[in-house]
């Protein structure tokens, strides 16, 4: 059984594969955060910007089996695309390490999507991932040390100093490395912080939310 906050196609809106077309699959319900607003103040992570309580999202629901959820998730490519081509899916949350298993994994590889996920990295992530894209978390533990990609959102309390962090995650196995502006009352200061810290420290690049600045899911 799967639990689906939502489901959709879209563009990819971050990161190295931003304005990429994707299906987006969002599970339900995340390790880090209730998703209940009166429980933001003392969570592990509190600047969430999703809403993944739930299954009451567009194509959202329960699905039984990896492949219902397969099928749905291929309809939805099909909704929107011309052909078979550059199949791809971003599993996403809440925390999609939760949920996602092997067999739906494989369920969509027969179907020839390409598999993503992005995860706060605190779970291990199963074989046959395609593109891993860790967005890590301040006062949570990290056990995902090797990616594709790494996200960081800043600035985030409860980092000691930003620079180090930056050069420790610099000296890790992590083949793309994004910061990204943390949304909220504060973007524009935080957008100038991102800014400031990619020309300083140049294996990083900016990572915008493409999809909030064009009005798209
Ligand atoms: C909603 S999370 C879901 C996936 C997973 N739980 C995680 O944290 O990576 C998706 C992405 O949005 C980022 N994000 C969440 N809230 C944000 C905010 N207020 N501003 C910028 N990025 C944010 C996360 O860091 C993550 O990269
Ligand atoms: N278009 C679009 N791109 C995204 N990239 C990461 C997202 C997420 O919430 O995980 C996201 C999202 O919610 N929408
Ligand atoms: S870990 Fe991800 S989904 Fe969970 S509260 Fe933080 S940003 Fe939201
Ligand atoms: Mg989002």
């Amino acid at each position: 059984m799967y639990t689906i906050k939502e489901l959709f196609p879209t563009l990819q809106g971050e990161g190295a594969h931003a304005g990429r077309a994707a299906v987006f699959c969002r599970f339900a319900g995340c390790n880090l955060w209730s998703g209940r607003e009166e429980d933001r103040a003392s969570a592990v992570c509190q600047f969430c910007d999703t809403d993944f309580v739930g299954t009451d999202g567009t194509g959202g629901g329960k699905f039984e089996t990896a492949a219902q959820l397969a099928d749905t998730i291929e309809e939805a490519w099909r909704s929107t695309t011309a052909g078979p081509q550059q199949r791809y899916v971003v599993f996403t949350g809440g925390e999609p390490l939760l949920q996602l298993d092997a067999v739906l994994i494989d369920a969509l590889h027969a179907k020839g999507f390409l598999v993503a996920i992005e995860t706060n990295g605190t779970l291990k992530v199963p074989k046959g991932v395609d593109w891993v894209c860790v967005s890590p978390k301040a006062g949570s533990e990290l056990i995902v040390l090797q990616a594709d990609e790494i996200k960081l959102v800043v600035p985030q309390a409860g980092h000691q100093s930003l620079e180090s962090l930056l050069a420790r995650f610099e000296g890790m196995d992590y083949r793309n490395r994004f910061l990204q502006a943390m949304d909220g009352p504060l973007l524009k200061e935080n957008l100038a912080l991102a800014v400031k810290l990619c020309q300083k420290r140049p294996l990083w690049r900016l990572s915008l939310q493409i999809h909030k600045m064009i009005g798209i899911r």
